[in-house]
């Protein structure tokens, strides 16, 4: 039997699946690494922390499915989008990465929008957020000048390991979209973008398609890894278009629900055509040629693994959550916003904190954890919404990530989002996106949706019950006025934090 590795790069851990002709997961590898927040708002990690626990991951899934190294034809990526990879000459990263969920830099996002003006939308098609690669460049050129000085080229995280990998420099469309130096409908890098702000061309990788093959693996990390050199070795893509594909995204109508550490609605778009006005942001997905529209909630699984660190951190997330599907909807009129980091979709905003609304002395921890997970929820329900007022129309959500794990938060998602929502059998949707583009890409099969239909396999389906429905749509008018009410307390609280 011939395999294929898919790779997905989280920012909580990378996770490593071996996959086989047919699309089953043979077996599976994890290993975490630290995320490092120096100061308010501020999340970094040290890159070469994926690569070991990369390397380490993919010996692991060799040795426990017990196959020949030969047998492994080809591997790629998915990976946290929109980190910043700074390499210097001898390509070794000058500093830290600034990851997605950083948000220090609201300065430089005004610049941009200074400099830029209207141009900035209609060539990246995103606004100036601060989660973007961007503006991360911009501070470290501001701040840290010695570092800047320093680099020669820049990577997003998965690049960065399949460099170490592969010894090969490239980035492919999906993730090179969320930089905002990508002419998105052009498919190349905005000469326009960079000139405005002195940036040099040459610090951009040549792109690439995410089933491109890049190479083939260096003699150490064949070593190390336990693969054969002769691999080879495919671009990957943005985790989110990595999601998608894993989980079936590839038409018209199709839309995905992923609650990782952020939380993203995702819907298909066959061209360029669709204007959202920035509200949401529109990539390149990993298919060839086609594109995305996405709304993004910061903290969302990372709220309720926030949760669980403060107020249970001896037990497992269904130890915490067993006995939430008995609390009602609405969590006995408690209601949470998940704005830990601050906030991207709908309100871009840094200063903008969590709460909790309606305590009540009858609340226990369990109503706690139900409040956080509707939270979460209704976050993302803000996005259905704008993509529903924008003329989709989304009947059907796939639902993927860690929060897919759970049976009552699909239930509420169905609920909340009032649309049915599937699971995936094998909840692994980006680590299968990497692996099917490399089984793809190693020629197993003529396209993308060929691949699909034999690797991507749903489970459960959930469907909207009317009485909750109802009880969360007047709670959802409730939850969007705790944004507009909490806004000033929260930037009087900034000089605090
Ligand atoms: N058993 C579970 N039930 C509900 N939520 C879970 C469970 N396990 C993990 N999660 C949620 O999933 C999140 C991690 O999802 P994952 O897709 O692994 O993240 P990432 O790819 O960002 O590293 C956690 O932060 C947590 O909120
Ligand atoms: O910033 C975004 C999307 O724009 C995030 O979705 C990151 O791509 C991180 O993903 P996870 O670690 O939560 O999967």
């Amino acid at each position: 039997m011939s395999y294929v590795i898919g790779i997905d790069l989280g920012t909580s851990a990378v996770k490593a699946l071996l996959v086989d002709k047919n699309g089953t997961v043979a077996a599976e590898a994890t290993r975490s690494y630290p995320l490092f927040h120096e100061r308010s708002g501020w999340s970094e990690q040290r890159a070469d922390d994926w690569v070991e626990a990369t390397l380490e991951s993919i010996r692991e899934l060799v040795t426990s499915g017990s196959v020949d190294a030969s047998a492994v034809e080809g591997i790629s990526f998915s990976g946290q989008m929109h980190g910043l990879v700074l390499l210097d000459v001898g390509g070794s990263p000058v500093r830290n990465a600034i990851l997605w969920n950083d948000t220090r830099t609201t300065e430089q996002c005004r610049e941009i929008e200074r400099t830029l003006g209207d141009k900035l939308l209609s060539i990246t098609r995103n606004p100036a957020l601060e989660g973007f690669t961007l503006p991360k460049m911009l501070w470290v050129r501001q701040y840290e000048p010695q570092s800047f000085e320093k680099a020669v080229t820049f990577l997003l995280p998965k690049d960065y390991v399949r460099y170490r990998l592969t010894g090969e420099l490239h980035m492919d469309y999906s993730d090179a979209a969320g930089t905002l130096l990508l002419d998105v409908a052009g498919k190349k890098w905005s000469e326009e973008v960079l000139a405005a702000f002195g940036l040099p061309a040459s610090l951009c990788p040549p792109l690439v398609e995410s089933h491109g093959m890049v190479g083939t693996l260096l003699p150490e990390a064949a070593k190390r890894s336990g693969l054969s050199e002769s691999t080879k070795v495919f671009a990957g893509g943005a985790d989110n278009a990595c999601g998608a594909i894993g989980s079936g995204i590839l038409s018209e109508g199709l839309t995905l629900c992923s609650i990782g550490t952020s939380g993203v609605i995702l819907s298909y778009e066959k061209d360029e055509s669709s204007d959202y006005k920035g509200k949401v942001h529109f990539f390149n997905h990993g298919k060839e040629n086609a594109f995305y529209a996405m709304g993004v909630t910061l903290a969302a699984g990372y709220s309720l693994s926030w949760f669980k660190k403060t107020f249970a951190p001896n037990e497992s997330f269904d130890q915490l959550l067993s006995g939430v599907g008995d609390v009602k909807p609405g969590a006995g009129g408690l209601l949470f916003t998940p704005y830990l980091v601050g906030e991207r979709t709908p309100h871009a905003d840094s200063a903008i904190r969590a709460s909790f609304i309606g305590v009540d002395g009858s609340h226990e921890r369990i109503h706690f954890a139900r409040a956080v997970m509707e939270g979460i929820t209704f976050s993302l329900g803000e996005s259905v919404h704008m993509l529903r007022s924008a003329g989709k129309s989304i009947d059907k959500i796939v639902s993927i990530g860690g929060g897919a794990q759970n049976p009552v938060w699909l239930q509420m998602q169905a609920d909340i989002f009032d649309a049915t929502v599937v699971s995936l059998e094998n909840e692994q949707g980006p680590g299968l996106g990497a692996a099917m583009l490399a089984a793809y890409g190693c020629g197993w099969f003529d396209s993308l949706e060929a691949c699909a239909k034999q690797f991507v396999k749903y489970a459960d389906e959930y469907k909207p019950q009317p009485e909750a429905v109802k009880t969360y749509k007047d709670l959802f008018a409730i939850y969007q006025q705790i944004y507009t009410q909490t806004r000033g307390m929260n930037e009087a609280l900034v000089a605090f934090r």
